[in-house]
């Protein structure tokens, strides 16, 4: 989860930067990683605005969720069986790339739109797919990264 967290600091998103990183069955070893930001190539044209009437000044038609990113930068033949751990519940958008790439857990930390038609549709097509779903517990609260340490 503290890969997913270092991979969400990557996002360009002011408001919500989500991370996701995939890890295999076998070992748990980093198969993808991936972070919310708009398609490769259009950083700089596209808003990050999350409020306004018009849909085309704001960001969610343009962006690409953290999970897509993480399932499209993968590393292995496939992901069946892995375990996605991802900093926020996935969207119903999401859970259906996470159930049909054969996914079969995901991590997640915040389930801060829990109450939203996207997520308690995710919830529902995980739970009818068998794609388990848990809340990352930890008593660890941080993790300090010193690059001067890392030096030595
Ligand atoms: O599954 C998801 N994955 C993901 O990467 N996101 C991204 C899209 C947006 O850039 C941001 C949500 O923005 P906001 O919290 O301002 O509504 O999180 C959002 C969801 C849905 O919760
Ligand atoms: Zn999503």
């Amino acid at each position: 989860m503290a890969a997913a967290c270092l991979a969400a600091q990557r996002s360009k998103d002011p408001s919500t930067q989500v991370g996701a990183v995939i890890v295999n069955e076998t070992d748990n070893k980093i198969v993808g990683t991936g972070y919310n930001g708009m398609p490769a190539g259009l950083d700089d044209q596209f808003p990050w605005k999350r409020d306004g009437e018009e849909p085309l000044k704001k960001k969610y038609i343009y962006v690409t969720h953290g999970e897509l990113n993480a399932i499209m930068n993968k590393s292995s033949a496939d992901v069946k069986g892995c375990t996605m751990y991802v900093t926020l519940f996935p969207c119903n958008e999401c859970a259906k790339l996470i159930i049909q790439s054969g996914i079969r857990k995901v991590i997640y930390l915040s389930n801060k739109y829990e109450k939203s038609n996207e997520t308690q549709a995710a919830k529902r097509m995980f739970d009818e797919a068998e794609v388990k779903t848990e809340q990352f517990k930890t008593t660890c609260s941080e993790i300090l990264i010193n690059f001067h340490e890392c030096l030595q």
